[in-house]
């Protein structure tokens, strides 16, 4: 039977500042654009855009940013019903975004005390998530109580309800206290989820360890409950694994890159459209290339995402051209 919600994605949403000015450092950009952000929000956005019926589970300040933010993904035709105002006076997560150059492009997160990380247990309800064919974790959430809670409160009953469970490993630095922390807990999510995304490096920060292969890093989580792994890299495309033991690739749709951030949260909201459309591995390996593509070429990372339309018609055109 089909659910009210193809997904409902639990963590932060916030706000991005980024830089109109191009090829300059931080210290000395004078304007910024303002735009949704925050990977679960954007994953979101991104799937609403593309037709997924989109719910989602968050805290934000109670002020003009945070009422911002909650429109936004409203008009875009998310569930915001869940998204609660933080009575306690904290304030929405900030990231500014520079553009260096193409190949340079980096964020600076402002996270202390950020309000999606006060999202507390009894706030995340069980009827809900019972709307849900899959539930998407963000790993950032996991960072500080009481979100971290909250998320493993979503977690387990999900699990109970048989919501599919996608663990986006999503790793920012910022609020963790270190390596062995972020570790333990992101094992324990990966050890639960039925769908693990992340680039190399997340993946070298769930294990705690530098050197693994992709071969090394699937045999020891296909112990558990997952069925399928993708793991990113960049420009050189990405790589999906099976339990059953299928591997599948995908390189990149070239692009006039802007900037890079922005990949991850589209590739997942692409993925994510075909892979619950069962449109094959492959496809959704695809899916999640191209509309990496567009907003990587555009200045924002929630508004840029395509469409259905849109996201088709990239591929279609990239392959009639062979730039893939
Ligand atoms: N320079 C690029 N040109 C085209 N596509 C890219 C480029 N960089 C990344 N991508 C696409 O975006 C996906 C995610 O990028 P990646 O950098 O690995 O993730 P994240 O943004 O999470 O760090 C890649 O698997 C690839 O499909
Ligand atoms: O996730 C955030 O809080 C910041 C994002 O909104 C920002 O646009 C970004 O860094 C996206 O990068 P990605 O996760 O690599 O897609």
């Amino acid at each position: 039977m089909s659910k009210k919600f193809d997904l409902i994605a639990i963590g932060r949403a916030a706000v991005d500042l980024n830089a109109v000015e191009y090829n300059r450092p931080l210290e000395e950009t004078k304007t910024f654009a303002k735009f949704v952000g925050g990977s679960p929000a954007n994953i979101a956005i991104g799937s609403a855009k593309l037709g997924q019926k989109v719910g989602f589970i968050g805290k934000v300040s109670d002020d003009q940013l945070g009422h911002y933010v909650t429109q936004y993904m409203a008009e875009v035709g998310i569930d915001t019903s869940q998204m609660v105002k933080d009575d306690a006076g904290h304030k929405i997560g900030l990231t500014f975004t520079e553009i260096i150059s193409p190949e340079e492009s980096d964020i600076l997160m402002y996270r202390n005390e950020a309000a999606d990380l006060y999202l507390a247990a009894d706030e995340v309800s069980k009827d809900y998530l019972a709307q849900a064919q899959m539930l998407v974790i963000s790993g950032t959430g996991l960072a500080q109580s009481p979100s971290r809670e909250a998320i493993l409160k979503a977690l387990l009953l999900a699990k109970e309800l048989g919501v599919e469970i996608i663990f986006e490993l999503d790793f920012r630095p910022y609020t963790w206290q270190n390596a062995e922390e972020t570790s333990l807990y992101y094992q324990l999510v990966a050890q639960k989820a039925d769908v693990i995304i992340g680039t190399r490096d997340e993946f070298d920060v769930l294990e705690n360890h530098q050197g693994n292969t992709d071969e090394q890093t699937i045999a020891t989580l296909f112990q558990y409950d997952a069925n399928l792994i993708v793991i990113k890299s960049g420009v050189q495309g990405s790589n999906a694994y099976t339990k059953a033991g299928d591997k599948y690739h995908f390189g990149v749709f070239k692009t006039k890159v802007l900037k890079s951030f922005g990949a991850g949260d589209s590739f997942a909201a692409g993925f994510l459209y075909a892979y619950s459309h069962h449109l094959g591995i492959e496809t959704a390996l695809k899916y999640g290339s191209a509309a990496a593509s567009i907003v990587i070429s555009q200045l924002s990372s929630s508004e840029a995402m395509p469409n259905l339309a849109q996201l088709t018609e990239f591929i279609q055109k990239a392959e009639t051209q062979g730039v893939h």
